[in-house]
């Protein structure tokens, strides 16, 4: 078929999106795209420059990149703000900081730093500045670059080398993916937000639900959603297992777009336009997957365990293991119980809380504050609360809650308004839970260890958060007391009837849950950890490159457990560090080691810590999506660093997949059938396996062929053979990209300029982002 004809198929919106971007189709079958907009952040973008820089490349387009910091500043207040270097405490955190301030200048990247009002959490910052559009590719060292599908683009998150490579060429390689749909038909319910919404999708279809494919969000009910709410449920499609989510273009994005300080303007406007409005999925097209969920079945949703389709409706119970017939779904439900503190059967209702968290890059726009404000107004945080964060997506947020009043109202209800930043959504600045806290959060990851050590997250709503604050419990907020009016005279919060009879139900179970002494692995420990690190990293600064992979033989350590995610790979305070080196340690950091009675950190029995294990170069994993969530390329490295070079599994995080390549790693999808049955008895036996990649086969240690023809797409297999760096490759194809940006030039002028037309750097801004003039900016 030729393309045009290709071309006059119906197609998705994702289709679309994809051919309008393909620079060059190898024959291979992947392909080259070209990248619009590059978001960038402080955390996996060190050892991208660095890299870079060792091999004399230069940025290609700093007009189509911006940057911002996020994950490591404080949320303190700046009011007595003088430089970085006094205000961040936390030294590697600092370095992290300072590194990326160095690099926009060294490239001339348009970026918000901290006396910026426009520095905000990077999803948030991409689409409030109008740099997010419509139609474009959106790439960024993020999984939650997927929230940006809520316009119709293309967003997905990358690891730190394809970080480079889009900083260096302005494309990146791709292979296509599936096409799945979930159409949301019928009304929501009153009081049922988006976030309700997506944890009820993720909790129907898993978290490797959407593994391999790009999302598109249909149905009325996401039609007759805000911008804000589209975001977070696209926001949330990665915690689906998927590429990417989308949302059809509509008026209401249209709307949401225009006057953005980057948004085109006049002509461009019009043309930009009518080209978005071409942006949908055809009559007829082809979905792989459809889902179809009636949105009258979601309830307000709150998750009790370590994933986040452990999602129930409020009204529900804590599931009870005894009733699970699956034997790794009820030892995964026995484990989440375990560590969350949880007895089974307790009504969701009934669990009290420590802490709340306003904030992320899924709730901690406008709207959401908003929404958590109109629960707090008149109210008191309950008396068990030690603490209640809201922190804002951007300081334009903030602002334009302040000019709302909203700080106040959440200040008088004994909430911290704090400044804007990622915070304890994953806690790499001092936000954190201490051990065996719990929190409400209005994030996207529940994952052990997320929020802090042995910190219990669940998820949820800003308005359910802000009434667990409030009632010091999870409570259903379809029979919350608002307070309209501050005038109107307090409610009671629950009958003292009740609250005493949950205040000891409390109790109780505190005590069936009585816990050794907390062990403290709060900042101070992260900080020795990341100056052990620093330590044992080399000091030529060179980038581990890429090693060949041909053939490897070695014991291979067995793991039984599904959803392994990159959060348990390699735990936050080791994406610390400008290095791609030194990680080793990190690795499986929070089951590799554990306090003793001196609080000391030991090795525990966990199976990399046993011969002949120590030793073992490649891992065999029984259960589904290993090396989920996280873009973090910090997991693939630390996996290198152990001596690891090939991991079979049933089904990887696509992200974690991706980076594995980059650096050398041969990740193996196989069925879970055979992994059990042919790879894992041997694993536990402690005999060796051959990975021969040449031929594509598994062989036992008597040279018999165990997995024969195992799948491995041809371009990445010559580049492991060969140990070929991509974008040496990429860079072969300059002239396709020359040819791709003289046709883009003209075919898309409106993305012509992006994030040079920006003023910087602005001390302060007077008007709210919408309508504020250009020069304003
Ligand atoms: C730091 C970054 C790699 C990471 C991500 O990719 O998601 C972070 O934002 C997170 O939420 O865990
Ligand atoms: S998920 Fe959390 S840590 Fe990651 S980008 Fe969003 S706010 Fe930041």
């Amino acid at each position: 078929m030729s393309s045009e004809a290709a071309k006059k198929q119906p197609r998705t919106l994702y289709d679309k999106v994809f051919d309008a971007h393909v620079v060059h189709k190898d024959p291979s079958g992947s392909y080259l795209l070209y990248i619009d907009r590059h978001l960038v952040h402080e955390v996996t973008s060190p050892q991208a420059f660095e890299g870079l820089r060792n091999a004399g490349r230069t940025v290609r387009r700093p007009d189509c990149t911006l940057a911002t910091v996020d994950h490591n500043i404080p949320t303190d207040s700046r009011k007595n703000f003088k430089s970085i270097s006094t205000f961040i405490k936390q030294g590697d955190s600092r370095l992290q900081v300072e590194t990326l301030e160095q690099n926009v200048k060294r490239y001339n990247i348009p970026f918000f730093g901290m006396t910026d009002t426009r520095q905000g959490i990077v999803h948030i910052v991409g689409p409030e500045q109008g740099f997010t559009l419509p139609g474009t590719t959106v790439v960024c060292g993020d999984s939650h670059t997927s929230t940006h599908g809520a316009f119709g683009a293309l967003a997905f998150g990358i690891g730190t080398s394809e970080v480079e490579h889009v900083l260096a060429t302005q494309t990146i390689i791709q292979a296509r993916s599936k096409n799945m749909r979930i159409r949301i038909e019928g009304d929501l319910e009153p009081g049922i937000t988006s976030k309700d919404l997506v944890l009820h999708v993720i909790h129907v279809i898993g978290t490797a639900g959407g593994t391999g494919c790009v999302i598109e969000f249909a149905g009325k009910a996401i039609r007759n959603l805000s911008m804000e709410a589209r975001m977070s449920i696209c926001n949330m499609s990665i915690e689906a297992g998927a590429r990417a989510g989308m949302i059809q273009p509509d008026e209401r994005t249209f709307e949401y777009v225009k006057g953005r300080p980057l948004a085109p303007r006049g002509a461009e406007w019009e043309k930009a336009l009518a080209y978005w409005k071409t942006l949908y999925s055809d009559e007829g097209a082809k979905f792989d997957r459809e889902v179809v969920i009636q949105a009258k079945d979601i309830t307000p949703t709150v998750t009790w365990g370590n994933s986040p389709q452990d999602a129930l409706p409020i009204t529900g119970k804590v599931p009870d293991p005894a009733t699970i017939e699956d034997p790794s779904a009820k030892s995964s439900c026995i484990a989440a119980l375990e560590y969350m503190g949880l007895k089974p059967n307790t009504p969701l209702k009934d669990i009290y809380v420590d802490k709340i968290f306003i904030g992320s890059c899924t709730n901690s726009r406008i709207e959401d504050l908003r929404e958590a404000a109109r629960v707090a107004r008149g109210h008191h945080i309950a008396k068990n609360i030690k603490r209640a964060l809201v922190v804002p997506g951007s300081g334009a947020i903030k602002k334009e809650a302040e000019e709302e009043g909203l700080d106040k109202i959440f200040k008088d209800a004994g909430f911290e308004w704090r400044e804007a930043g990622c915070s304890m959504c994953l806690g790499m600045n001092p936000d954190i839970l201490d051990p065996y806290e719990r929190c409400a959060s209005t994030s996207n990851r529940n994952f052990r260890g997320r929020q802090g050590a042995l910190s219990r997250t669940h998820l949820m709503s800003p308005a359910m958060a802000a009434a667990t604050a409030i009632l010091g419990h999870f409570s259903d907020i379809r029979d919350f007391d608002y307070i309209d009016s501050v005038d109107k005279p307090k409610l009671p919060l629950s009958s003292a009837e009740e609250l005493e009879r949950l205040q000891i139900e409390k109790r109780e179970l505190d005590e069936d849950l009585a816990e050794p002494a907390a062990p403290h692995d709060g900042v101070d420990d992260n900080a020795k950890v990341a100056e052990e690190i620093s330590s044992e990293q080399s000091k030529d600064g060179k980038s581990s490159g890429m090693e060949k992979f041909v053939t490897l033989t070695s014991v291979a350590a067995p793991l039984t457990k599904e959803n392994i995610d990159t959060d348990a790979i390699i735990p936050k305070q080791f994406l610390k560090t400008i290095k791609r080196t030194g990680l080793r340690k990190g690795l499986f950091y929070e089951s590799r080691f554990a306090k003793d009675a001196n609080g000391k950190m030991v090795p525990t029995d966990f199976v990399l810590n046993v011969d002949p294990y120590t030793h073992a170069k490649i891992l065999v994993v029984t259960g589904k999506n290993f090396g989920c969530g996280s873009s973090r390329e910090h997991a693939p490295w630390a996996l290198k660093d152990f001596g690891i070079r090939s991991i079979i599994a049933p089904s990887f995080g696509d992200i974690f997949y991706n980076n594995s390549f980059k650096n050398g790693l041969l990740p193996i999808r196989l069925p879970q059938e055979v992994i059990e049955k042919k790879l894992y008895p041997l694993a536990v036996a402690k005999k060796e396996l051959t990975v021969d990649l040449p031929n594509q086969q598994i062989k036992g240690p008597d040279g018999s062929v165990l997995v024969d023809n195992f799948d491995v797409e041809d371009f990445r297999k010559h580049c492991l053979l060969n140990g070929l760096d991509d974008i040496g490759i990429t860079l072969q194809k300059v002239k396709f990209i020359d040819d791709y940006e003289k046709i883009r030039k003209s075919k898309f002028s409106f993305l012509e300029g992006g994030s040079k037309r920006l003023i910087s750097p602005v001390r302060e801004v007077n008007k709210s982002i919408h309508g504020a003039k250009e020069s304003e900016w």
